[in-house]
């Protein structure tokens, strides 16, 4: 059996004080039964959370890592520094990273790369924007960013974390039906089984709008094993909904 993992993505909102509320209530909340849990928060707060969520079985990490190992590289965040903080996991390739950072499937790659050698789990984000989709590029897209990351990560490809993100549906309120995410969920599975013996490890996670409302039903689909949530982790009761919402699931593949 396995559960789903539900990991918020705070992009760039929190305050000290605001984050301590909302972790209280996410320890208070959490139910280690439903599903695993983890929070992807800007880097200034790893600390925080490593203080807060140290033993509550709630795991955090951050929303982006250095190509670099380490240096003179002014700004950038190593992934051993990540690691230095607690962090579990890292986001690579988030659309928001692509689209105002210029980020390229071969530098998510390399973030993926460094991420892995330092102990951190990638949570690996594709999707399509909207021109994509509607010019029935939506399959063309995911596979060619999946496979840059495949490519370069190589046998540690079933260590990673895909997190299936149509850029249409962020942040939106549009979130894709679940029969639109899980046909896309369904290729990038078989894009893994292809690379790995071990795809049976591999998570995929939907993002795009998922709320307490929709996400039942997202978490029903056999290839949907979690969700990578943006603005409903930002309130406890919407982020706890949505893990409450998950089913324990026998493994899929
Ligand atoms: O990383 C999270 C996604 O970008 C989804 O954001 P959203 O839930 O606000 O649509």
């Amino acid at each position: 059996m396995r559960k789903k993992l539900i990991v918020g993505n705070w992009k760039m909102n929190g305050s000290q004080a605001a984050n301590a509320e909302l972790l209280a209530a996410l320890k208070a909340g959490f139910n280690p039964a439903q599903s695993e849990l983890a929070l992807c928060a800007p880097a200034p707060y790893l600390l925080q959370l490593q203080a807060a969520l140290q033993g509550s079985g709630i795991d955090w990490g951050a929303q982006d890592v250095s190509a670099h190992e380490g240096g003179a590289y002014t700004g950038e965040v190593s992934a051993a520094m990540l690691r230095d903080c607690g962090s579990r996991y890292v986001i690579v390739g988030h659309s928001e990273r692509r689209q105002y950072h210029g980020e390229s499937d071969d530098l998510v790659a390399l973030k993926a790369q460094r991420a892995l050698a330092a102990g951190l789990t990638p949570i690996v984000c594709v999707g399509e924007t909207l021109p994509d989709r509607e010019a029935g590029r939506t399959e063309f897209v995911v596979k060619r960013q999946l496979s840059a990351v495949i490519h370069a990560v190589g046998h540690c490809c079933s260590e990673i974390v895909v997190a299936y993100e149509p850029v249409w549906a962020i942040g939106t309120g549009l979130s894709a039906s679940a029969e639109q995410a899980q046909a896309v969920h369904a290729v990038l599975r078989a894009q893994l089984r292809a690379a790995t013996a071990q795809a049976e490890r591999n998570r995929i996670l939907y993002g795009g709008s998922m709320n307490a409302a929709n996400a039942a039903e997202l978490l029903r689909q056999p290839d949907i094993d979690g969700g990578l949530i943006g603005g409903a982790s930002l309130k406890a009761a919407s982020f706890l909904s949505i893990a409450a919402a998950s089913p324990v699931v026998a493994l899929s593949n």
